[in-house]
Parts: C-alpha cells; sequence; structure tokens
C-alpha cells in the first residue's frame, strides 16, 4: 500500500511511503508522526492522502491513539465491540480477544488490566471493523521490554496475515530494527525507507545513522 499526506498546519509535512508487512514510522519527538497519523485516520484536514474525501468511520482504517483511548466504564468485550452492531457482537468480540489470550477478562474494566493488556484490547477494538490498514501511535511507549517484544511479536504476526497492513510510529529503536519496512523521518520528510538492516548498512545522512543508534564519523 502507498501512503501519501501532505499538511501545512500544524507542521509542515510532505510524505509518501511504502506500507507493507508491519512498516515503523521512526523520527525525533515534532517531526509530525501522531499528526500525521490523524490525518490518515481523517482527525485532521489534510490533502493528497489515499482516504481524501471519506469521513473517519468509512475509511477502512484501524487507529489506535498512544493514550488508547479505551472507554474506563465500560467492560472489555463493550470496548471491543465498540463499532460493532448485531447480536452476535459479545461472541465476535470474546473471539478477538481471544486472539490475544485475553478471553477471561472480557467482564473486567479496563483499569483492572496492565498496560500491555490494555494495549492488546485497544488493538482488538481497532481489529473489530477488519481494517485494511491499522495505524498504531507508538504502542511500545508505555511497555517493559518483555511486554514490548511480546506486543512487537503480535503486530508482526497481524500484518503477516496480509490484512491488514500495520503502520506503527515510534521512537523505539528496538522496535524500528524489528520491522518489515522501517521509514525514517525528518523534518516532516522521507529521508529513506527499506528494510531495516539495509538502513543500518547505508544509512542516507547523519541523521539517520543518529536515529539507528550508529556511530558517526567524525568530520
Ligand atoms: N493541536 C496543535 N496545535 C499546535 N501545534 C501542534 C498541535 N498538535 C501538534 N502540534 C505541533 O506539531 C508538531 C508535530 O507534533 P506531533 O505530535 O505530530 O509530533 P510527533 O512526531 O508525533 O512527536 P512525538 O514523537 O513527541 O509524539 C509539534 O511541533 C507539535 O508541537
Amino acid at each position: 500500500m502507498k501512503i501519501t499526506c501532505r499538511l501545512t498546519h500544524p507542521v509542515s509535512i510532505d510524505m509518501a511511503f511504502d506500507v507493507h508487512g508491519l512498516t515503523v514510522l521512526l523520527g525525533r519527538s515534532g517531526e509530525g508522526k501522531t499528526t500525521m497519523l490523524k490525518a490518515l485516520a481523517g482527525l485532521l484536514p489534510s490533502e493528497g492522502t489515499p482516504f481524501d474525501g471519506l469521513p473517519p468511520q468509512a475509511r477502512p482504517i484501524g487507529y489506535v491513539p498512544q493514550s488508547l483511548c479505551l472507554f474506563p466504564h465500560l467492560l472489555i468485550w463493550q470496548n471491543v465491540a465498540f463499532s460493532l452492531d448485531g447480536a452476535d457482537r459479545r461472541a465476535k468480540a470474546v473471539a478477538l480477544l481471544e486472539r490475544f489470550g485475553l478471553a477471561a477478562f472480557a467482564d473486567r474494566r479496563p483499569r483492572q488490566l496492565s498496560g500491555g493488556q490494555q494495549q492488546r484490547v485497544a488493538l482488538a477494538r481497532a481489529l473489530a471493523r477488519a481494517p485494511e490498514l491499522l495505524l498504531l501511535d507508538e504502542p511500545t511507549s508505555a511497555l517493559d521490554p518483555v511486554t514490548r517484544d511480546e506486543v512487537v511479536a503480535e503486530l508482526i504476526g497481524i500484518s503477516r496475515n496480509g490484512r491488514p497492513a500495520v503502520l506503527a510510529s515510534t521512537h523505539d529503536r528496538q522496535m524500528a530494527l524489528a520491522a518489515d519496512h522501517l521509514v525514517i523521518l525528518v523534518q516532516g520528510r522521507v529521508v529513506q525507507q527499506g528494510r531495516p538492516a539495509d538502513l543500518m548498512a547505508n544509512p542516507a545522512c547523519a541523521e539517520v545513522a543518529g536515529l539507528l543508534g550508529l556511530k558517526q564519523n567524525a568530520a
């Protein structure tokens, strides 16, 4: 899937990149990663996205914000079933929870779950509408290293099934290096994209080398 996006406010962005498998957007704080994910999800006005003209609810997108935004007053299964209709919505939600090993938590509330479990509930909710593209804003930022590795493995598993493609923003170098496709942002522009190993071997510039944690040659 080809993603394009142009924005002038609140930050200047002009991006074009491919999404296949688990794709990770890596950039410094303030580059506009969150802003672009919101624009793709239809929560901010933008131009040149593949989804222009569609209201947020009609976009084939699942979106997990950094704060997750689970509904605290709803049960876990009700959170997952939020966008579903029909008498079988509980069964569908529980089936999704089963996929993440959380079916036993269906009748609890979000505050009764750990951060990693809440992240998986938010993932299940985003997958409920069978999106073509799953957007995740810094999905590992609140997780300990072990849970982070589990969530990244789950994202790889989700994306390997072909649908949805998964696009995650991060500062997390470990997550970036585990991706199928890595997109590096500098000042709202894509400066390099490709397989993480290829970028590690041939960083396009000092900024890319810095983001990847490579030693830079003295000028
Ligand atoms: N509602 C807003 N009003 C004004 N400026 C904003 C608004 N939202 C974001 N910005 C600015 O736009 C820029 C990009 O913000 P954004 O949150 O998209 O960056 P980011 O790359 O996701 O950063 P981080 O990695 O720290 O989350 C920042 O300079 C931010 O201050």
